[in-house]
């Protein structure tokens, strides 16, 4: 997987959110963003998506246009702020219904990956009764268990106590070994220091790469 985005600037209300960003993303890393609050961050990853496009310039995912040759990327896992499932449904309830979709992922592989992240998926505990850092293993199980070529994760370390961080830590590298194209952003540079084969800082908009 190829991720090509040439100089993309997003102007909303006169201010330019993402200004020139010039970026070749490519499978089999793992590349971390960094920045202050309100710098940018989520809307990068917004518009590696499709979720937003941009005022001039282009993303192209395999040579193929956002907003034109397709609206969003084929196989793309995604974790943005706040996961949103059905409050009323159980953890594997929601994840089941979400695979129903595509219906490619076996109970089996959601259940061991709720296994590997110690939520009991026999639990009739309902999402609205998950803590956050539940939550926010839930909304990383959705982004992986499909076996998706490019995962997006806005910093995917939130909430998670020390023990899930470095599971989570095992698990993204498995995946970036395994050819696919990880993105995501944190506030905390250690985080990205240790994981991440690639780091870009964003600035007012403007990206820079570290390495
Ligand atoms: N819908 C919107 N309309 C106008 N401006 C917006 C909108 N959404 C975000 N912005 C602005 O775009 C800039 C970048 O926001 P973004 O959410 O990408 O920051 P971030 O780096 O992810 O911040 P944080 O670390 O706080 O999550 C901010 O100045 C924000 O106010």
């Amino acid at each position: 997987m190829k991720i090509e985005v040439n100089d993309f600037t997003k102007i909303i209300s006169k201010a330019k959110v993402l200004e020139n960003i010039n970026i070749c993303l490519e499978g089999g890393n793992i590349y971390g963003i960094i920045g202050r609050n309100g710098s940018g961050k989520t809307m990068f990853l917004r518009m590696l998506c499709g979720l937003i496009l941009p005022t001039s310039g282009m993303v192209k995912v395999d040579g193929k246009v956002l907003g034109k040759d397709i609206s969003f990327p084929e196989n793309l896992g995604i974790l943005l702020e706040k996961p949103s499932f059905l409050p009323n449904l159980t953890g594997y309830e929601n994840l089941q219904m979400l695979s129903d979709i595509r219906n490619i992922t076996p109970n089996e592989k959601i259940q061991s990956l709720m296994n590997l992240f110690e939520l009991d998926w026999k639990s009739k505990k309902t999402f609205n009764k998950y803590s956050l850092g539940m939550k926010q293993k839930l909304g990383i199980i959705q982004a992986i268990m499909e076996n998706q070529q490019i995962i997006i994760l806005d910093e995917p370390f939130n909430a998670l106590d020390e023990v899930s961080v470095e599971k989570l830590r095992k698990i993204l590298e498995s995946l970036r070994d395994e050819g696919k194209l990880i993105v995501m952003t944190s506030h905390n540079k250690e985080d990205i220091d240790l994981l991440c084969d690639h780091t870009y800082t964003i600035v007012n908009g403007k990206m820079e790469a570290e390495n």
